[in-house]
């Protein structure tokens, strides 16, 4: 039998950080933001989708889809941000699936899927347990400006454009609080991985 983890959370709540930790206790993790970097390269058939619903104004001279630019439209207008998902969403779910299956082909017994739209997607029936990274939105704010060069404004448009954090946290089996320091936050998982039997 293997455990499905979901780990999840905010836009800049800590759940890259968790990841790093859980990789180094040898934990495999497939991360959606990355699976979603790879099906939209030059030449993949959401890539051409994305390029019929946006125009060529969207890619870099190199061909490659311009992110900032896409970002900076999708995150202000929610319809846009539904016709991106609609094309990317459905490409994402098959290769996390499926790279998620490689794992336990290969006998591993915890695998965690690295989701930030687990909840907002109705993906949670694809795990067995629910880990959310909370931080306050003010903590949150700051992160992201900080590690993206954002200003309040995309910072804002960003956080608004998923479901509230205090939401999500009622909807996990544990609880991250990621407000203190690296070092509390890494006491919390060992606990809980300790509690799940994962350790
Ligand atoms: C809009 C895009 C091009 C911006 O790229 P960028 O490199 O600036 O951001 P990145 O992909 O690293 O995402 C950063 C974070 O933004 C949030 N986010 C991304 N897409 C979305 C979305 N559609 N809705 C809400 N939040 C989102 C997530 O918390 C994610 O961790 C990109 O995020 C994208 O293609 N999004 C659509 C696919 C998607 O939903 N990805 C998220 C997980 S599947
Ligand atoms: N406990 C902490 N104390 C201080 N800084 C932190 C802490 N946890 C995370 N950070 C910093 O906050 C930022 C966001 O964290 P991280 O990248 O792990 O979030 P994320 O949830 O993976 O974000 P995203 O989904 O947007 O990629 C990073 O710059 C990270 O270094």
């Amino acid at each position: 039998m293997s455990l499905t983890i979901g780990l999840t959370g905010g836009i800049a709540s800590g759940k890259s950080t968790i990841t790093r930790m859980m990789r180094e206790l040898g934990i495999p993790v497939i991360d959606a933001d990355q699976v979603a970097r790879e099906v939209v390269e030059i030449g993949k058939e959401a890539y051409k989708n994305i390029i019929e619903v946006f125009g060529r104004e969207i890619l870099q001279e190199n061909g490659e889809i311009n992110r900032a630019k896409l970002g900076a439209i999708v995150f202000h207008d929610e319809e846009k941000r539904k016709k991106l998902n609609a094309i990317v969403h459905p490409a994402v779910r098959q290769h996390m699936l499926a790279k998620k299956e490689e794992y336990i082909h290969r006998g591993e017994k915890t695998i965690v899927l690295d989701i930030p739209l687990l909840f907002e997607s109705g993906l949670t029936h694809f795990v067995d347990k629910i880990i959310v990274v909370y931080v306050d939105e003010h903590i949150q704010l700051e992160r992201l400006m900080k590690r993206n060069g954002f200003s309040q404004d995309e910072a804002l448009a960003r956080i608004q454009a998923q479901m509230p954090l205090h939401e999500k946290v009622k909807k996990a089996d544990a609880v991250i609080d990621n407000n203190g320091t690296i070092e509390e936050t890494k006491q919390q998982l060992l606990q809980i991985l300790t509690k799940w039997d994962v350790l």
